[in-house]
């Protein structure tokens, strides 16, 4: 702090969050006021209240948070060009999960839930706490972000959100390892059978987020296997952006959606990115 005190405002020092923790958001508070840039993977300052969002947000120039939604796609760099160009965008739907394309993925080629989400967590691909991924919650944030940042004053009560574990497995029923060493096979039968009753329609399940007008919800939904969500394989995210310029075609953004290199890459292209304001 003492650091980000002197050398702040003059020359783009930049406070780099990677972590998954809300802790750092009085940090970041302190910072704004010094005159610092900010630097998000982190998406939990970004969807705290709207207080701490709008102190956040209050140098636009100075911040940067490409990796929060789609790791390192390009979509809210994408998002603030069309919305700073002056075309409203009215609609966004997409499958924002890496972790939750990549299980579905899997489940459907015949592998248990339990097993795939353990190899999702070890491929770098899901929150700290799987269970981030699982209860639809990281998407939120993403779709919470977004909203944002297309200028909705709305908060994460204000999403609805659909879960893939009950209540009773939550973190404060039991730890991750209990989670991931017991309770989470109990969940493989019940994800089969709805991935195999999504098959016999030609479908598959795909974890879908839309925002749109006063509508903002994530959740499962069952899709024709070659629409665009459909056809999606692996981690790779995909969004359709629809806005005046976009209009009957969507502005699409498709790719890698997580892992550590796409985030540690879209975190280190942003950094560079805020240097260029400090010539
Ligand atoms: N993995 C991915 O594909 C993507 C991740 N992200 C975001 O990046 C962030 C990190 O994810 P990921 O790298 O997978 O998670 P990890 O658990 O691998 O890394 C989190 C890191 O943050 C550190 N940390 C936790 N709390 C604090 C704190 N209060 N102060 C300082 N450091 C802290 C941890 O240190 P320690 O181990 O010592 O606790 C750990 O090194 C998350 O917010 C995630 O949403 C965004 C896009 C894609
Ligand atoms: N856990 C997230 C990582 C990126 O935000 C995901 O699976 O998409």
């Amino acid at each position: 702090m003492d650091i980000a005190a002197l050398l702040g405002k003059a020359t783009g020092l930049a406070f780099v969050d990677c972590s998954a923790s809300s802790e750092t958001i009085r940090m970041l508070n302190q910072v704004v006021d010094m005159g610092c840039c900010v630097v998000l993977a982190n998406k939990k300052p970004l969807t705290s209240t709207m207080e701490d969002y709008d102190k956040l947000v209050s140098y636009p120039r100075r911040i940067r948070h490409e990796s929060t939604v789609g790791a390192g796609l390009p979509v809210i760099a994408s998002l603030n060009r069309l919305l700073s160009s002056g075309d409203p965008v009215h609609r966004i739907i997409g499958s924002l999960s890496g972790t939750l394309g990549y299980v579905m993925s899997e489940v459907e080629d015949g592998k248990p839930f339990s097993e795939v989400v353990k190899v999702a967590k070890n491929l770098g691909f899901t929150e700290p706490d799987p269970r981030d991924d699982l209860s639809g919650m990281d998407v939120a944030r993403k779709a919470l972000i977004l909203a944002r940042l297309l200028g909705r004053r709305i908060n994460l009560d204000s999403i609805k959100i659909e879960s893939l574990y009950p209540d009773e497995m939550g973190p404060d029923a039991m730890s991750v390892e209990e989670f991931l060493g017991s309770g989470i096979v109990s969940l493989d039968n019940d994800v089969q059978e709805r991935v195999k009753r999504a098959s016999l329609n030609g479908n598959v399940l795909r974890y879908v987020c839309v925002i749109e007008g006063s509508r903002c919800e994530v959740g499962i939904q069952e899709l024709p296997k070659d629409s665009p969500l459909g056809r999606l394989r692996g981690s790779d995210n995909v969004l359709e952006i629809y806005s005046r310029c976009y209009n009957k075609q969507p502005l699409v953004i498709q790719g890698a959606g997580a892992g550590n290199d796409t985030t540690a890459a879209g975190v280190l292209a942003d950094i560079l990115d805020i240097q260029d304001l400090f010539p």
